[in-house]
């Protein structure tokens, strides 16, 4: 049996594992609980399967814990940053640890996040929080970079509102590759069918997540957000490291000011980003869905991977 808990960031939501635990192939554990039809399902938790399976690592000797966070997506891939995964961890480490500070090692730098236990309500919880509260966690996400060797894109020069087969887009690496496109009406885009020529192309020799945003009218900067992800292949209901893509981009075409924070709606919530000379934070919740052990899949259960229940932190017995 493997001890699990599902969070979520936004609607981007995510089966947690201490790294501890014994899962023999990490590939094939996360294509099968990841799996939107048959994947692992939970009364408390609204929707079967999930973007991505993250082990965490945790390390509590230190001052400041520190998490190690290997995200591996529903297509077995690793991807080597994940901005509302890295809050979900945050919130993982803070709850064992107590400490309201994390440092998070993910495969593209350290990432510090700060756990707000009393944050206001902004309405994210509306997504739910079987604990019935919505920490809100702050990441430092570290400059964005636009230097084709780091996004990286196949050309000499920095990809800025470029056409790339069909969209106009910038290029910018925010942990992970973003094609970031502003159109008219991020929801009157047929994101299925646009993005996958984009996340493809050959100027980005590693594949690129593919997000549009619309700038709203609003006092604020505000912008809505869609991104279609590398990894899931589909499109999710928040991108973290997409928010600040968003953020990033519209700074470098003078759309935002430094030190301004813009708000980023994805379809599943309100995120916070400000972009500084030297860094980007990322601000939103991150929610605990249900905790439950289940068969290791793999091991001639893989047909059932519907959650057994366990101890506290479900449902079970209702
Ligand atoms: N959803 C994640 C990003 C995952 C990136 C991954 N899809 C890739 O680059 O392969 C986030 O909140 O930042």
């Amino acid at each position: 049996m493997v001890r699990i808990q599902k969070y979520h960031g936004t609607g981007n939501d995510f089966v947690v594992v201490d790294a501890a635990e014994q899962v023999s192939d990490r590939r094939a554990f996360a294509r099968a609980l990841c799996d939107r039809t048959a994947g692992v399902s939970h009364p408390d938790s609204p929707r079967v399967g999930a973007d991505g399976v993250l082990f965490l690592h945790l390390e509590a000797e230190y001052a400041t814990p520190r998490v190690v966070m290997t995200l591996v997506q529903p297509d077995g891939s690793v991807a080597a940053m994940c901005g509302n995964g890295a809050r979900c961890a945050a919130r993982w480490a803070a709850e064992r640890t107590g400490s309201d500070e994390v440092m998070i090692d993910t495969q593209s730098g350290t990432r510090r996040a700060v756990v707000s236990r009393d944050a206001p309500d902004d309405g994210n919880r509306s997504h739910g929080d079987t604990r019935g509260f919505a920490d809100e966690v702050t990441i430092e996400m570290g400059r964005p970079h636009f230097l084709p060797g780091d996004v990286p894109v196949r050309a000499a020069d920095p990809l800025v509102a470029e056409h790339v087969e069909g969209l106009t887009v910038t290029a910018v690496d925010t942990g992970v590759p973003h094609a970031v496109a502003f159109v008219d009406d991020v929801d009157a885009v047929d994101l299925s069918a646009v993005a996958p020529p984009v996340r493809h192309a050959d100027v980005f020799p590693e594949g690129a997540n593919v997000t549009v945003a619309t700038r709203t009218v609003d006092e604020e900067p505000a912008f809505r957000q869609r991104t279609f992800e590398r990894g899931v292949e589909g499109e999710t209901d928040s991108c973290g490291t997409g928010a600040v893509a968003i953020a990033a981009v519209a700074h470098r075409l003078g759309r935002l000011g430094t030190g301004e924070t813009a708000r980023i709606s994805p379809p599943g919530g309100d995120l916070f980003v400000t972009v500084t000379d030297d860094d980007a934070l990322l601000r939103g919740p991150a929610a605990l869905e249900f905790e439950a052990s289940i068969p290791q899949p793999g091991l001639g259960r893989d047909a059932d991977i519907d959650v057994e229940l366990t101890d506290a932190g479900t449902n079970a017995g209702d």
